[in-house]
């Protein structure tokens, strides 16, 4: 990926966006990637079958795996019930600052916390780091290699409990293959697959896979 995109779509936002607005943050990143250039945001077609899922779901304490430049943290924030909050972990420092100067300037800095590690190196001690027993919504956009890893290290650590909404992007591109056939010959979860196109994309097929866990 272009790792040139993350400064200039922090300041796209600051010129271009509405402080403290983060409706308004959300449409000019959405803006800017359908006409200028494209990112891996979930973007605004897979984000409203995102934000219908979270609704649904309406959840007090929610995991996010893969922050980017903290767009789908926004639209979640926006979304966030009285006291809720959202902790989302991102393994590239450069990713992790420009999502914290893009969640800052929407206003959302107090509802989203960015935590920055690898996965792996940051769920072992999220519970007691972030003052969680175990989270309402997940939400996986990381490396498609690690989402069949992470899902089984929540299950591990009981990071997820009865009825937990896992929400997972790209499982048809780039694709998951390994997470799919987990998640859906598993009788630990019960499926449903949301057929979209890739972000900024008329014409590339994608979709979300909701998998709520019943242990
Ligand atoms: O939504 C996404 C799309 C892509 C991606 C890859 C290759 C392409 F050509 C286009 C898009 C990568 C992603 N990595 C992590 C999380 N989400 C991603
Ligand atoms: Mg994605």
């Amino acid at each position: 990926h272009d790792e040139e995109f993350p400064p200039r779509i922090l300041d796209h936002v600051m010129k271009n966006a509405i402080k403290g607005d983060v409706t308004n943050v959300i449409d000019v990143i959405d803006k800017y990637c359908w006409s200028v250039e494209i990112a891996m945001n979930v973007g605004d077609v897979k984000g409203a079958i995102l934000d219908k899922s979270f609704l649904e779901a309406s959840p007090k304490n929610v995991l996010e795996i893969g922050c980017y430049c903290g767009y789908s943290a926004l639209r979640m924030s926006r979304l966030l019930k009285e006291d809720a909050k959202i902790f989302t972990i991102e393994a590239s420092s450069q990713y992790a600052d420009v999502a914290q100067e893009i969640i800052s300037f929407a206003g959302m800095e107090k509802k989203v916390q960015i935590l920055r590690g690898l996965s792996d190196e940051v769920l072992p001690t999220i519970a007691e780091k972030c003052g969680v027993r175990t989270f309402d919504f997940v939400f996986i956009d990381h490396a498609k290699e690690l989402y069949k890893r992470d899902l089984i290290m929540l299950e591990n650590l009981g990071l997820i409990r009865q009825g937990t909404t896992i929400m997972a992007d790209n499982v048809i591109f780039p694709g998951c293959p390994d997470y799919l056939e987990y998640v859906r010959n598993s009788p630990k979860f019960e499926c449903t697959n949301y057929p979209s196109k890739l972000e900024y994309c008329e014409n590339r097929e994608d979709a979300m896979e909701k998998s709520i866990y019943l242990p």
